[in-house]
């Protein structure tokens, strides 16, 4: 069994995350973690946040000498405006005067429509939205871009997988139809401001979110996760909890602002007829002695991986703190008001990529600690070759 947690407020001394259940021997670099965040940070139409935030991690246990030691592991990314909060978020009773002085702890009394802010309120019985935004915003997507960097590693060392991400739409902005973009593109990827693949896509999606920006508005888009080198064996048809469709979706919709999750060609295959539909199977080369003549289905049957890419399209709704202001009711007068305005990101299509590769990576590393089970990737790898052993005898 594999779990993750993450603790931690956005205004908050730090965040911090723990990922119970990998085994011993992965080779992992506090680097790595922040090679990943930086990633996370980058994208045209980010909050000024992303221009200052460092993502300052350290590993708090589980991992010595640059490897995982089998126990949970435990990282502490800071929050860089920390000191100007520490009144505001802190953990101990402070000074009611010296509270209600400061500027900062003004009440947020107009919910923003499409946030937390109103329905948190409600439920926990909050008289201002502080203490919900805290929690609901996406600062948190830091914890789990760092575990899901663990897990990556995981999958890399024991499988080969290779986990990437692009922009496919911005808004309007679509980018053209074409062969999935394949590992060795994504340093391509990363380039482009807007994380598309191809620089007429990247042109139109930049002008889009420009278009967007200008007007005081926000947008949302979509975005294709793809992982390359899954064996056929990962999840399973026998119980709806265990399907890695059902968990894949389950964790994608868990990422702040997704509104959508379409496995392989997903909505365009139930327009199609069954002869157009499925991927025809093939007397074929590799390990498993059947190849597919085409991916429509992104990888899975029946809640399994069989061998082909994984592919995932994720559709992030447009950011709920629009500049020109959406109407709301202030909830400390009754009357109607406009909604809280504060910095924002226009568009954070682009860096919520690189947080969805990290959801994919957990998930699929967990689906792997099932599969192949061991305390250690050698003996995990060992597990992983006897599979494959028998896989290729039997096809
Ligand atoms: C990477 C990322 C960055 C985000 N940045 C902002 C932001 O700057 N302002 C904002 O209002 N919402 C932002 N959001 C979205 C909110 O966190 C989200 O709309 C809110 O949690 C409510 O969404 P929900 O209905 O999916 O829970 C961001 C989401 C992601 C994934
Ligand atoms: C802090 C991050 O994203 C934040 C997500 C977010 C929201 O409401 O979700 C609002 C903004 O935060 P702030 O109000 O502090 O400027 C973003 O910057 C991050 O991704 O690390």
């Amino acid at each position: 069994m594999l779990r993750w947690m993450t603790a931690g407020e956005s205004h908050g001394p730090a965040l911090v995350a723990i990922l119970e259940g990998m085994v011993a021997g992965v080779e992992i670099t506090t680097n790595e973690l922040t090679e990943q965040l930086g990633r996370r940070r980058l994208g045209f139409g980010r909050s000024p946040r992303m221009g200052f935030e460092t993502d300052q991690i350290e590993f708090l246990g589980g991992v010595r000498h640059g490897r995982t030691q089998g126990g949970p592991i435990a990282v502490r990314i800071e929050n860089t405006e920390w000191p100007k909060w520490q009144t505001v978020m802190s953990a101990d009773p402070v000074d009611a005067a010296e509270l209600a002085g400061l500027a900062r702890n003004a009440p947020l009394t107009r919910p923003r429509p499409g946030h937390a802010d109103l329905p948190g309120m409600q439920k926990y019985g909050f008289t201002e939205a502080r203490p919900v935004l805290e929690r609901a915003s996406a600062r948190e997507t830091a914890a789990r871009t760092a575990l899901g960097t663990v897990a990556r590693g995981y999958l890399r060392q024991l499988l080969g997988v290779d986990i990437l991400s692009h922009v496919v739409s911005i808004g309007r902005a679509d980018a053209p139809e074409g062969p999935a973009p394949r590992p060795a593109d994504l340093a391509a990827i990363d380039e482009s401001p807007v994380r598309a693949f191809g620089a007429a896509a990247t042109e139109r999606m930049v002008d889009e979110v420009e278009q967007v920006k200008s007007a005081g508005d926000t947008v949302g888009g979509v975005i294709e996760v793809l992982a390359y080198g899954l064996p056929p064996g990962l999840g399973s048809h026998v119980h709806w909890d265990r399907r890695l469709d059902a968990r894949l979706s389950a964790a994608l919709m868990g990422v702040q602002a997704m509104k959508g999750v379409e496995i392989g060609d997903g909505f365009t295959t139930a327009r199609r007829w069954g002869s157009e539909a499925h991927d025809e199977i093939d007397r074929g080369s590799g390990p498993v002695g059947v190849a597919r003549r085409s991916n429509r289905a992104g990888g899975l049957e029946g809640g399994i991986t069989n061998g082909e890419p994984l592919r995932v399209r994720v559709a992030m709704k447009p950011i709920s703190t629009v500049p020109r202001a959406l109407s709301t009711v202030d909830v400390e007068t009754g009357e109607p008001a406009v909604a809280i305005h504060q910095r924002s990101d226009v568009c954070a299509v682009p860096r919520a990529g690189v947080v969805l590769e990290s959801v994919v990576a957990l998930v699929l590393a967990e689906a792997a600690v099932e599969k192949f089970g061991g305390d250690s990737l050698a003996e995990s790898s060992h597990n992983v070759a006897g599979y494959l052993r028998a896989l290729e005898e039997r096809w």
